[in-house]
């Protein structure tokens, strides 16, 4: 991955989110553009957040057909022309990484190959500015608040530290900044591929004395893919411990009632 291309989708980030609201909201993320977008801070609810989370939010990838709205999905990439390049340079180590995964579990190289026909692949860009957390009359003092990704893995970049992954013995690890490496850790599909033998990565932002940048590339299967516990990974030792996810429709609803349902105005 060039350093160049990352430097430079940072800076891009950067000015995006120095605009002013009023500009920022016409790209407003919803169920119009198959949740792409600009997500305002504090739109994202969250379960253990008074206000939401504590960050500004936007979202690049392909969609999943014609957008409703009759817009272009390039509507939504319009102001990150250099993270889309930076994002098309991740698909295809997102692909590399998937390969040494299959490889690793032993499950043949074409097995995934049905689930990966248009894949929603995701690039998030996020802003953690100073001071957001009390702005949204927050409680706690970490600005994400613990989750797994819905994703394969999850491939990021962060200018500043912050972000922290849970220890199996319950400890958090404070991930560092390393300019020249991205860090990569497991989402939700692969535990309930592998029937829970793989790990997905719980992880939060804690509190940010600096403003902060996160760019984070989510591998995705295609839109309609039902996922559900793999036969290698399952027997009468081991019965199916998830239910099947389809990471099309319930991810999205799922993101609705995060998201409030609507593409109102923001706060
Ligand atoms: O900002 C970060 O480092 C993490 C963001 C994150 O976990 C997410 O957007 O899913
Ligand atoms: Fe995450």
């Amino acid at each position: 991955m060039p350093v160049e291309l990352v430097a430079s989708a940072f800076e891009e980030t950067r000015n995006f989110y120095l605009r002013p609201l009023g500009e920022k909201i016409e790209f407003n993320a919803g169920v119009g553009s198959q949740f792409l977008g600009y997500r305002s801070l504090g739109r994202e609810k969250s379960t253990s957040h008074m206000g939401g989370e504590a960050c500004e939010q936007y979202r690049i990838g392909r969609t999943a057909g014609a957008l409703a709205s009759g817009r272009s999905a390039d509507f939504y990439h319009e102001p990150f022309r250099r993270c889309a390049a930076l994002f098309e340079r991740m698909t295809v180590l997102g692909d590399r990484i998937f390969s040494a995964c299959v490889e690793g579990l032993a499950l043949g190289g074409d097995s995934f190959a049905p689930y990966m026909k248009s894949p929603m692949h995701r690039l998030g860009l996020n802003y953690y500015k100073v001071g957001y957390g009390a702005e949204i009359a927050n409680t706690v003092d970490y600005a994400m608040s613990p989750h797994v990704d819905h994703a394969i893995f999850t491939v990021i970049a962060q200018d500043k530290p912050g972000l922290e992954v849970q220890d199996p013995d319950g400890s958090w690890i404070h991930v560092p900044v390393t300019p020249d490496a991205l860090f990569v850790f497991l989402g939700d599909y692969v535990q309930r591929w592998t029937n829970g033998a793989y790990r997905s990565a719980l992880h939060r932002v804690g509190p940010v004395p600096v403003d902060r940048i996160s760019i984070q590339y989510k591998h995705r299967p295609s839109y309609s893919t039902v996922v559900a516990p793999l036969d290698p990974f399952v027997d009468e030792e081991n019965p199916p411990r998830y239910d099947p996810f389809d990471t099309g429709s319930l991810y999205e609803s799922l993101l609705e009632s995060l998201l409030g349902g609507t593409e109102a105005a923001p706060r």
